[in-house]
Order: C-alpha cells, then sequence, then structure tokens
C-alpha cells in the first residue's frame, strides 16, 4: 500500500471520508465527509476565516449556488471553460486528453485541443486501460447545466467558482465599504465542475468546496500598506525562470518583489499570506511551493498568477490554492454586458488644479429662448470640445430632440478647475482556495507510521485546533465506579464548549491507538488513583508520554495545551510507563 492508499484507507475506516452514494454503486467525483472529515473541513474552514476575515477584514458573504446564464456570458464560462477530452475508439473510456501527454510536456494547459491531438498521434499514446486508438480532441465545457423553473426558457449553471458573486454584487459591496477602495469580499461554499473523469479521490470532484477571496484594489498602486509584516517570510519559489532551470528557489518576499519575481507587493502579500495559512492548519512546509503560471499558461488578461502546490504522494505536485492578479477583466466584462457603471471615483491626496479651454453658452439668449430645456442644452453645449465647434450653426441632440443653435452664441475661453479625483475601475487579486484539496493534504502531511512494541503505530500529527477532536475521556474500564467521574469530567468539558470524546470500548491500549489513528491530541484516562486522590493521568499522542494532574484543573490545562500556553512536561507529574 502506498501513503495514498494508506490515508484513503484510514479516513474511509475511521469515518473521515468515503465514495458518495456507495449504496448505489457510487459515481465518480463525489465524496461524503464523515463525522470527523466534517469536523476537520470546519476547522479548516474557520481557521481561513481567522486569517481573511478577521485578519484581512474581509466581508463574508453568501450567494446562490445556481447563477443565470448573462454571469456566466460575462464571466467567460460559457465560451471557455472547457477541457480537452479525448475517447477510446475500442472500449470507449474517456479521458482528459493533456493529462495523457503530461509526461511530455509539464505545463499541458497551453495546449489547443489540435495541438495536444498531434502530440497523442506523434508520441503513439493509445487508450491506457484497453491499447486502442484515441478519437480526436474536442472542448468539453465543463459546467453543470439545468433548467431555472419549468421549461427549457431560463437555463441556470451550476456556479463553477464562489468568485462570479462577488463581482456581481460590486456596487453594493462599495457601497458597504463606503465607497472607497480598497477592499475585499469572500465565499465559503461549494462550486461545481463536470469534471471528464476524476479518478483522484478529493482532489478531483465535480462538487467541491472553495474559499475566495476577491480583493478590489486602486489599479495605480500594487503597494501594500502591511508589506513589511511578511517581506521577510522564506518561501520556495518557482518561478518561471526557475521553471525552465528545473529548480526551486527559496528566498524572502521581499526580495522576491525586489527582483521582479512576484510582479507587485499586493500578490506577493496574499502569497506569504497564504504559507502563513497553510503552515497553520499543518502542510508541511517542506513539501509545499509556490509555482508561477507561465505567460501562455496564464489567462489572457492575467498580471501574474501564482499556485500552491503540494507534494502528495502517488499524485506529486497538486495545485492546491490560486493566487492571481485578474487585472479589471471580470468588472469591465460585466459592465460591458449590463451596462451597470462598475467604476470607482477615487479622491487625489490634495485636489489639482488644471487649466482647459472650455466652451461657454450665452446663457442671457438660450434661457429665455429654451426656458426648461436651457440647462440641458447648455450642458451639452460644453460638453463639446472646441474642436467640434465647426460651421455657423452647432447641431446638439439632448433627450432625443436636435436642437440647432448658431456659433455667434457659445464663445471660448480658457478657465482654471479644480480636479478631485478621478474614476478608476479597480483591479482584482484573488486567492482562491480548495478546501478539500487543503484537507487531503492535511491528512496525508499530518500521517506518521512508527513501530512500537512490535507493532506499528498510526498517528495523525494535527496542529493543535485543527484534530477533529479534542480530548477523550477513557476510564480505565468500563466499571460504574470509574465510568461515572470520567462521565463527570466529559460533561465539563462539553460544557466548556470543547469537542471531547467519552470511550469505553476495548482495552486502554486499543483506545489509545484509536485515538492516535485519528489525531486526537490528548487522552484522559480515569482510573482507581482518581477515586482516591482526585488525579487523572494525561497521554500526549505524540511523545505518547503521561502526566498526572488534578481532574478538577483538566479542561483549564487541555486548553492551555493546546494554546501553547503551557508544555506537556510541566503540566503535572511524570507517571513512568
Ligand atoms: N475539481 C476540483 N475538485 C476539488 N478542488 C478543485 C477542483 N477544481 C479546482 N479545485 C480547487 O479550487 C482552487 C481554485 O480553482 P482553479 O479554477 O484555480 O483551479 P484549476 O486551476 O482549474 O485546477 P486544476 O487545474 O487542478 O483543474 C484550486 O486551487 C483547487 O484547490
Amino acid at each position: 500500500m502506498d501513503r495514498y492508499e494508506q490515508v484513503t484507507e484510514l479516513a474511509r475506516r475511521r469515518g473521515f471520508m468515503w465514495p458518495s452514494f456507495e449504496l448505489y454503486g457510487g459515481a465518480a467525483g463525489f465524496y461524503d465527509y464523515g463525522p470527523l472529515g466534517a469536523r476537520l473541513k470546519r476547522r479548516i474552514e474557520d481557521i481561513w476565516r481567522r486569517f481573511f476575515v478577521i485578519g484581512e477584514g474581509f466581508a463574508e458573504i453568501e450567494c446562490p449556488t445556481i447563477g443565470i446564464e448573462e454571469v456566466f456570458r460575462a464571466s467567460g464560462h460559457l465560451s471557455g471553460f472547457s477541457d480537452p477530452l479525448t475517447e477510446c475508439k475500442e472500449c470507449k473510456e474517456i479521458y482528459r486528453a493533456d493529462h495523457l501527454i503530461k509526461h511530455i510536456v509539464e505545463v499541458p494547459d497551453a495546449l489547443s485541443a489540435e495541438e495536444i491531438y498531434r502530440m497523442i498521434k506523434e508520441n503513439d499514446i493509445t487508450c491506457p486501460e484497453c491499447g486502442g486508438e484515441l478519437s480526436e480532441v474536442y472542448e468539453f465545457n465543463l459546467m453543470f447545466r439545468t433548467a431555472i423553473g419549468p421549461g427549457n426558457r431560463h437555463p441556470g449553471y451550476l456556479r463553477p467558482e464562489t468568485a462570479q458573486g462577488m463581482f456581481i454584487n460590486f456596487q453594493r459591496l462599495l457601497r458597504y465599504y463606503r465607497d472607497s477602495l480598497p477592499f475585499g469580499a469572500v465565499q465559503i461554499g461549494r462550486s461545481y465542475r463536470n469534471e471528464i473523469s476524476p479518478r483522484q479521490g478529493v482532489i478531483r470532484l465535480r462538487e467541491f468546496s472553495q474559499a475566495e477571496a476577491e480583493v478590489f484594489i486602486d489599479p495605480r498602486n500594487k503597494q501594500h500598506p502591511r508589506f513589511s509584516e511578511v517581506k521577510d517570510l522564506r518561501l520556495r519559489l518557482y518561478s518561471r525562470e526557475a521553471q525552465e532551470r528545473g529548480q526551486v528557489e527559496e528566498m524572502s518576499v521581499g526580495e522576491a518583489v525586489e527582483r521582479g519575481i512576484i510582479a507587485h507587493e499586493i500578490l506577493a502579500y496574499f502569497v506569504a499570506r497564504t504559507y502563513e495559512y497553510l503552515l497553520a492548519v499543518g502542510v508541511d512546509r517542506e513539501r509545499l511551493r509556490f509555482r508561477q503560471h507561465k505567460a501562455d499558461e496564464m489567462a489572457h488578461y492575467a498580471a501574474d498568477c501564482w499556485d500552491a502546490e503540494v507534494l502528495l504522494d502517488r499524485l506529486g505536485w497538486i495545485e492546491i490554492v490560486g493566487i492571481a492578479d485578474r487585472t479589471d477583466y471580470d468588472l469591465r466584462s460585466h459592465m460591458a454586458l449590463s451596462k451597470a457603471n462598475l467604476s470607482v471615483f477615487v479622491h487625489y491626496p490634495e485636489p489639482v488644479r488644471r487649466k482647459r479651454v472650455a466652451v461657454k453658452p450665452d446663457m442671457k439668449v438660450l434661457g429665455p429662448r429654451f426656458k426648461g430645456r436651457a440647462k440641458a442644452i447648455a450642458d451639452a453645449l460644453q460638453a463639446m470640445s472646441v474642436a467640434d465647434l465647426k460651421g455657423d450653426t452647432i447641431k446638439i441632440t439632448v433627450d432625443g430632440e436636435t436642437y440647432e443653435i448658431e456659433r455667434r452664441l457659445v464663445s471660448v475661453e480658457e478657465i482654471e478647475e479644480e480636479i478631485r479625483g478621478e474614476y478608476v475601475v479597480p483591479h482584482v487579486i484573488e486567492p482562491s482556495f480548495g478546501i478539500d484539496r487543503i484537507l487531503y493534504t492535511v491528512l496525508e502531511h499530518s500521517y506518521h507510521e512508527e513501530p512500537v512494541e512490535d507493532e506499528m503505530r498510526v498517528v495523525l500529527r494535527f496542529l493543535p485546533g485543527i484534530s477533529p477532536i479534542d480530548v477523550a475521556i477513557l476510564p480505565l474500564m468500563d466499571k460504574d465506579e470509574l465510568v461515572e467521574p470520567a462521565r463527570r469530567i466529559f460533561d465539563e468539558f462539553r460544557r466548556c464548549g470543547m469537542l471531547a470524546e467519552f470511550d469505553t470500548s476495548g482495552s486502554i491500549g486499543r483506545r489509545y491507538r484509536r485515538n492516535d489513528e485519528i489525531g486526537t491530541p490528548y487522552c484522559i484516562t480515569v482510573d482507581y488513583q482518581t477515586l482516591e486522590d482526585g488525579t487523572v493521568t494525561v497521554r500526549d499522542r505524540d511523545t505518547m508520554q503521561q502526566i498526572r494532574i488534578e481532574a478538577d484543573r483538566a479542561v483549564d490545562i487541555i486548553r492551555d495545551l493546546m494554546s501553547g500556553a503551557l508544555c506537556f512536561s510541566e503540566a503535572g507529574m511524570p507517571v513512568k510507563s
């Protein structure tokens, strides 16, 4: 069994996750989270909230997971959100065509369907299942289509990303942030992609969870006020040039911006925060790198794009987060289709005075002549450029009506005006996290095996605060005199809002092993000494060391151990094993 199989087997057996619809034979690309997996996922999402909602002050919103056609026409998903597909002419198995040439081209995303097909032919690639000939490659749109209401008049699409919700609500969010940039909004929720042939557990799902932030910034200023907080962090960067050489470089975030490797401070800031977040949930630093998109791999509108990639057994380097500078593409696309104004007036620090030549209408004549319409006509005349004042009459159209004004009724004069700011279409920086891929990575990177007394001990070394269960309360034996005081401790943990588990089944050794396997950081055992002196043992998952503490202080001590305020060896009297 390789590590991938060990982890998925443990995840299934212990109640983290398993393929959906098993009762009816299953369906590829769908997974259920069981009692432990759902809790682990919630914790990973809550830490994400701590970083991005609380830490960055981004507003969390919640939009429908079904979108109407206009949204995806504007976003480009209707025309361009597809993957290349090929089918075996013999056994009819379907494949992602670009995946079949991954060993020849490292990043095949940039190739067209024709180019991929040519490579398949030139390299004699056949069906991996039966060796049959593969069909021509064509693009398959990944969006799930449905109908809104009865009939087919209103198509709907299950959203392939959460991001569109933030773009669609841009005007309301801008108002919420009192009309000033920068600001950010996030969503954590389900996205749907009808992936061509998902075969990698929760790494490639047809329904998955994303946590996405859209940060709207002033395009003229790509510096970040808090950059100094992250500039000394050292990251493993796989830049475009480093990919040419095939060697990852380690450098500080500050250096990466100075050397022009990461395009600007804001993007680098979010690469750094992503790094901190991934370490905080338990991704192994040594199996994490940031890979820059190659120019032909990046969307045409993007200015720079970095993926957080993790090294997984069997699967190799896998993208778990994408961080992109999407420029003003999204807002401009929605502006073009909806005709709404999605620009922002940004004030200059000081008003600027500027001289210009302006058209001045003669209101003494125009006022009495046009009465109620005079103001609108004067505004239209003032909006004209001096170069357009040709001939003896000027033609203007106001509210659909055309007027002819004598040229002598307008003069030209130089005026000085005060300009307080200008309209800009914000650029968008988007960190986009795949929660399921992060969860699987945390499981695999936490998985350890070690021989203990002729047996292999399996431990999930979750960070405290990540493990689905904070503490297990174990009466040494299933006897009333031990079960009752153990229950009282258990109730106290629950009363204080901690996730405790109560377990009386099997030998104490087996219960320890079971808790090691699900990553419970501490086990509290109630034994006969508890009845004499009110103390219990606490066992540390990683070292297997035990200490004795007073049962009355158990909640406080476990809480301090989990927060790091207390170190295990100093928390109580050591117990010799
Ligand atoms: N089918 C999927 N199943 C699970 N997670 C996914 C899936 N597709 C995307 N994600 C997650 O959402 C994040 C952001 O989505 P994005 O559109 O950047 O992915 P992507 O580049 O299309 O991914 P890939 O190239 O692997 O299909 C990814 O980094 C990944 O963690």
